[in-house]
């Protein structure tokens, strides 16, 4: 008895590589049905593309096809162009044939992060369709156009390049076009995808946007403002960031031989005397050898590093803001507003991770009003449009938490807020990146820039408020002038004081007391005449 209870519990073993985990589990990664699947889809060619171009300082032209096959009405054909920086040739296959490769794994704000998203549109499709991913690439100054038609070998996450080619590249163009089939679900899809990129535009009026439905409809979001972004610069992790694997890979990879050199050479922001004034701090030997540490002196080390709090904040380098100018160019055009107001905060630190928080507030306008904020979030460049209720963008902007009362504002009302957090690195709460955890210090921020945004709107709405005051004060007035201006004429008749120069009296009287200037006045009276006839 007790040896098959033995054998029963025995369990069998085997190992998983990166594609079979994603291939098992893609709803994780946004990939759990073909309605969302196809706005991943277009989601992670999208910002690829956008990575490509306006971190690196290329004002982006992006195209997006989404074409319905005849001969399988559930597959979709999706094409995304760009103008960016291209692809080497070399990278090209794991780029897009191996799950986890990425150019993106460094210190330095991108949409990207995971090296998953193509990926996983790719793998989806070739488990659903079983059609290759196919790329035209060219990168900068190439004179060659490199072409690429691949798979995924899922079992070992290696790319399986099915043919390759080479063409003249005649006009200089560069850039990449990447085109899949996957199966998915159009009218389902149809509403989030134009949204998602109708929030895209919003955030990169610096963008040529053109997208082909498979309805037939032609979307072109022009660029109108030709500023970019700060181009965001790779930096050194900050100290307060690391735990004690971080610090084993940088003490393999650096050369330094003593513990007051590593630490100048691994980190940002530390020079000589932080360096000398934490090791005092901490009780080590500056000139102790780095590569001999021991795990105990491995541990103390991580955690003094984290402790000690002298060490510079975390650098700004890396990040790219959108910037207020920006902010307030998208929400004009695309909402068409009557009042927008941005605000870029200062960056702060979590965990070593340096962050900006942005908000923009539009108002009133061609925004209907609604029972609450409507909200457009964004973290680093990429709109989220799923989860909004468990995103700490939506916990801040809420009415239940935030008193908009306070700035004049009373539900319903026609209020967009957008939240922007841009930081190398975003807590997301999954690899599908649809929301952000509440981190208290990106909380926090969000809270002050919120309120800082919504004091401007307060001051707008003041100013309204009095004008509209002020109209009616002077519609009422209007009103009655001329009979005040008959009667009093009539006693005044043995003066010789016309009617016309009493209403001219008297306006000027009122101007005065309501303290309105001749031009201001002219545009309160502008098409009251119907009124003042009532
Ligand atoms: N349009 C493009 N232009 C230039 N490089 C590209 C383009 N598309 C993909 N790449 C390269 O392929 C890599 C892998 O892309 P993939 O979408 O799989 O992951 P990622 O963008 O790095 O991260 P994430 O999974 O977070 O989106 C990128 O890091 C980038 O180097």
């Amino acid at each position: 008895m007790a040896k098959r209870q033995q054998v029963a519990q025995q369990e069998s073993f085997r190992s998983m590589t990166p594609s079979q985990f994603f291939y098992e589990y893609r709803e994780v990664a946004g990939f759990g049905s073909p309605s969302r699947a196809l706005y991943q889809t277009v989601r992670e060619l999208v910002e690829n593309a956008l990575d490509a171009t306006d971190v690196h300082g290329i004002l982006p032209d992006i195209t997006l096809v989404i074409e319905q096959i005849p001969e399988h009405p559930s597959y979709y054909r999706i094409t995304v162009e760009d103008n960016g920086i291209g692809i080497q040739p070399q990278h090209v296959p794991y780029a897009f044939g191996q799950v986890l490769y990425s150019s993106k794994y460094k210190l330095r704000q991108a949409r990207g992060r995971f090296g998953l998203g193509a990926k996983m549109a790719i793998l989806y499709g070739q488990i659903k369709t079983g059609q290759p991913v196919e790329v035209y690439t060219s990168p900068i100054g190439s004179s060659k156009i490199y072409f690429f038609r691949i798979k995924i070998d899922i079992e070992r996450n290696k790319p399986i390049v099915l043919a390759k080619g080479e063409y003249p590249n005649p006009s200089g163009w560069h850039g990449t076009r990447v085109s899949v089939v996957i199966e998915g679900d159009w009218p389902r899809a149809r509403h989030r995808v134009h949204e998602y990129i109708r929030r895209t535009a919003i955030a990169a009026p610096y963008a040529n946007i053109t997208f082909i439905d498979p309805d037939g409809n032609i979307t072109v979001y022009h660029r109108t403002i030709d500023k970019l972004p700060k181009q965001p610069r790779e930096v050194k992790p900050h100290p307060q960031g690391v735990d004690i694997e971080l610090l084993k890979q940088l003490i393999r990879k650096s050369k330094a031989t003593t513990l007051l050199e590593f630490l100048i050479d691994a980190f940002q922001g530390v020079g000589r005397k932080t360096a000398e004034a934490f090791l005092d701090w901490a009780g080590f030997d500056k000139n102790l050898d780095p590569h001999k540490l021991d795990d105990r002196k491995l541990e103390k080390l991580a955690r003094k590093l984290r402790e000690y709090q002298r060490f510079r904040p975390p650098s700004a380098d890396a990040l790219s803001p959108f910037g207020p100018e920006i902010i307030e160019a998208g929400l004009r055009t695309i909402l068409k507003p009557e009042f927008v107001a941005a605000v870029t905060r200062r960056p702060r630190a979590y965990e070593g991770h340096s962050f900006i928080v942005e908000v923009g507030i539009a108002y009133g306008g061609q925004i209907p009003p609604s029972s609450e904020p409507i909200l457009l979030r964004y973290a680093n460049k990429i709109p989220l449009l799923y989860d909004e209720k468990s995103d700490v963008a939506w916990k801040v902007v809420d009415p239940k938490n935030f008193d908009w009362r306070n700035y004049l504002v009373v539900f319903p009302a026609p209020v967009a807020v957008l939240t922007h957090i841009a930081s190398t690195k975003v807590p997301y709460k999954g690899v599908g990146k649809e929301s952000v955890a509440d981190v208290p210090e990106i909380e926090q921020e969000l809270r002050n820039a919120l309120r800082e945004a919504a004091r401007k709107l307060r001051e707008y709405l003041l100013q309204k408020k009095k004008e509209e005051e002020a109209k009616k004060r002077v519609i009422t007035f209007m009103k009655y002038t001329p009979e005040i201006a008959k009667s009093l004429a009539t006693i005044l008749k043995d003066y010789s004081v016309d009617e016309n120069s009493i209403r001219e009296m008297l306006l000027t009287a009122m101007k005065k007391r309501l303290r309105i200037e001749d031009e201001k006045f002219a545009k309160l009276v502008e098409g009251l005449e119907v009124n003042i006839e009532e």
